[in-house]
């Protein structure tokens, strides 16, 4: 591992105890705090229901980060990571996980796969939502959407099988944060809710084609610590002997990412390496977290997948505040 410094602060800085300025006046919130009335709320046709502004004290805040200096993992083959540990301080993140959990509206999205013959319907094992538009197109203001070659209204066939939706207020200012210090850019935000350790995502890759070659993917971790487990993609038999060969038996590697850390996966790792949050008993993951990546799509085939995979075609969820659960939205309306 090595440490890399960041632009913005002396390095002499990150390794100092937290300042004074950051002790906290009362107990962290156990959810979202009230908005006025009047707080600036996005609001779209393609959003089911609008998605306020981060208020102001939480922008503050993220001008400090990031909290930590990076250090850079990349001891192992193919390997390349930047980890912030943290990114945004826990007290700050606490917060910015219960307004996301609060505020945003969140799929179980359900798809098929064929194996020859053979359909399966596979239920994704946590909530989801996604935001944004691949390099081929940009939002209007108004959020309808332009081709970005010629800013004139794309072809109303363009995106057949979804409708994107601009990245809310609330979002961007983490997605603009996170470039800044991950010197890349994105033009998408997955967002994972991962309710109790039930929930999870199994050993995958964010290496499809419509990232291009070696991408980036930022990825902020709020509310409790789960641990995020990375192996090297199977070695081909041809390879035996060689030095890779010793990754297949090899423990993966852990990472236990706590609120507010952020790691940035780039270079070749997506193209040698599958990640996962394994499934959990009990502990931290019953009070929920919440996982944020911004991407960079190139092409219109990501949007599509992204928003056939994050959103799909069933009910919006809604945390409950009185239940302490996701609720489906039409649900929410009639119970209060
Ligand atoms: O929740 C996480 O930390 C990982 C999420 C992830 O790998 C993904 O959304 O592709
Ligand atoms: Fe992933």
């Amino acid at each position: 591992m090595q440490t890399t410094g960041s632009k913005k602060r002396a390095l002499t800085e990150f390794f100092s105890p937290a300042s004074p300025k950051r002790a906290r006046k009362c107990p962290p919130p156990s959810e979202a705090k009230a908005l006025p009335p009047d707080h600036p709320h996005d609001s779209y046709t393609t959003y089911p229901i609008p998605v306020p502004h981060l208020p102001a004290y939480l922008c503050n805040e993220l001008l400090e980060a990031p909290f930590a200096a990076s250090k850079r993992i990349n001891d192992q083959a193919d390997l390349d990571i930047l980890y912030f540990q943290p990114f945004v301080p826990k007290d700050v993140a606490d917060d910015l996980f219960h307004f996301i959990r609060g505020h945003l509206f969140f799929y179980r999205v359900q798809y098929k796969i064929k194996r020859g013959s053979i359909e399966t319907l596979i239920n994704t094992p946590r909530y989801t939502t996604v935001f944004g538009l691949d390099d081929t197109s940009q939002f209007h203001t108004d959020g309808s959407i332009l081709e970005a070659s010629t800013s004139k209204p794309i072809s109303p066939n363009k995106y057949p099988t979804c409708s994107p939706r601009p990245i809310p207020q609330c979002l961007d200012e983490l997605r603009k944060i996170t470039e800044t210090f991950t010197e890349s850019s994105y033009n998408f935000c997955l967002v994972n809710y991962y309710a109790n350790g039930e929930d999870s995502i199994s050993y995958h890759s964010d290496d499809e084609r419509f990232l291009g070659a070696d991408p980036a993917i930022a990825s902020l971790s709020l509310g409790a610590k789960r641990d995020f487990l990375m192996k090297h993609k199977p070695v081909p038999p041809k390879e035996n002997g060689s030095a890779l060969n010793s990754l297949n038996s090899a423990k993966p590697l852990k990472l236990p990412l706590a609120s507010g850390d952020l790691i940035l996966m780039r270079g070749k790792t997506q193209a040698n390496w599958l990640h996962s949050i394994p499934k959990r008993k009990g502990g931290e993951s019953d009070q929920g977290r919440v996982n944020i990546t911004f991407r960079k799509a190139m092409v219109k085939g990501g949007t599509e997948n992204y928003y056939q995979y994050n959103v799909g075609k069933g009910a919006v969820w809604r945390w409950n505040v009185v239940k302490r659960e996701m609720v489906p939205w039409q649900a929410d309306v009639k119970t209060g």
